[in-house]
């Protein structure tokens, strides 16, 4: 009974590789066979393969990404949001709260991919839109993932709780891509963080400006010196940009 079950779990498990492979060889994302994976992601890239494969078989079609965007999510959306990881690493490398808060969370950039690379620290996803949270924790449970949580709220509903229940700012780390301008994002991220705390976003090419329009509402929310950063995504790609802003 025991062998015969045995053959059981050893058949299934070759299918699930086999069903594995067949997805990836059927995308044109050149990076699949790609040695870089392993050397930017290391030990990820067993989970982040799991969540590649969900997205380019059921991304599109739940509205997680566009019809392009299947041959190139490798790059466009998994390196992307790992360029954030040294900046995390380096963020809470000074004694403070080693909990990291990934609002707007959406399919799961970048808080997935953080998670998968950073398994000791706590990660929290705070996105609203109920069939996104359904997603979200799918790929949990199927990258076996132990490290995080998914909140079902809009950020500045996680704020009001906070303020309400009067306990200390938790996050060492926010992080977000894609959300909303910096004149928002302020207000929506800043009051997540503990005192020393930073805001590390993803942005695009016109992060100085936006830095620029929203001094005000930084400020006004405990930021101070905002900078913008090129994150290196891997050797022949282009770099991407980082936000970073300083909780006082
Ligand atoms: C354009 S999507 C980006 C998703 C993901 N971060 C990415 O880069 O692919 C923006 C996401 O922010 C979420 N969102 C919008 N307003 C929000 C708020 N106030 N607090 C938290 N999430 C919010 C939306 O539901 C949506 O999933």
């Amino acid at each position: 009974m025991v062998h015969g079950r045995l053959v059981q779990l050893k058949h299934n498990a070759e299918l699930c590789e086999k069903v594995v492979m067949s997805i990836e060889m059927h995308t044109d994302d050149e990076l699949n066979q790609s040695s870089i994976l392993e050397s930017i992601l290391g030990q990820a890239l067993g989970p982040l393969r799991t969540f590649y494969n969900k997205l380019a078989t059921e991304g599109e079609e739940r509205g997680l990404i566009g019809p392009r965007d299947v041959n190139i999510l490798w790059e466009r959306h998994i390196l992307n949001s790992a360029a954030v990881v040294p900046f995390i690493s380096e963020a809470l490398d000074a004694p403070r709260s080693h909990s990291i808060a990934d609002i707007g969370s959406g399919g799961g950039f970048p808080g997935l991919i953080v998670a998968a690379c950073l398994p000791d620290k706590d990660v929290t996803l705070i996105e609203p839109m109920e069939r996104r949270v359904i997603w979200l924790n799918e790929c949990v449970h199927e990258m076996e993932l132990t490290n995080v949580e998914v909140v079902r709220a809009r950020s500045e509903q996680v704020i009001g709780q906070i303020k309400r229940h009067g306990s200390v700012h938790p996050f060492g780390v926010v992080t977000c891509r894609a959300v909303a301008p910096m004149t928002k994002l302020a207000g929506w991220t800043l009051p997540l963080l503990q005192h020393g705390g930073r805001l590390i976003a993803l942005k695009g090419r016109s992060a100085s400006e936006e830095i620029a329009k929203a001094s005000k509402e930084i400020k006004k929310n405990g930021g101070f010196d905002p900078q913008v950063r090129q994150a290196p995504v891997a050797d022949g790609f282009e770099p991407t940009t980082v936000v970073i802003v300083e909780k006082r």
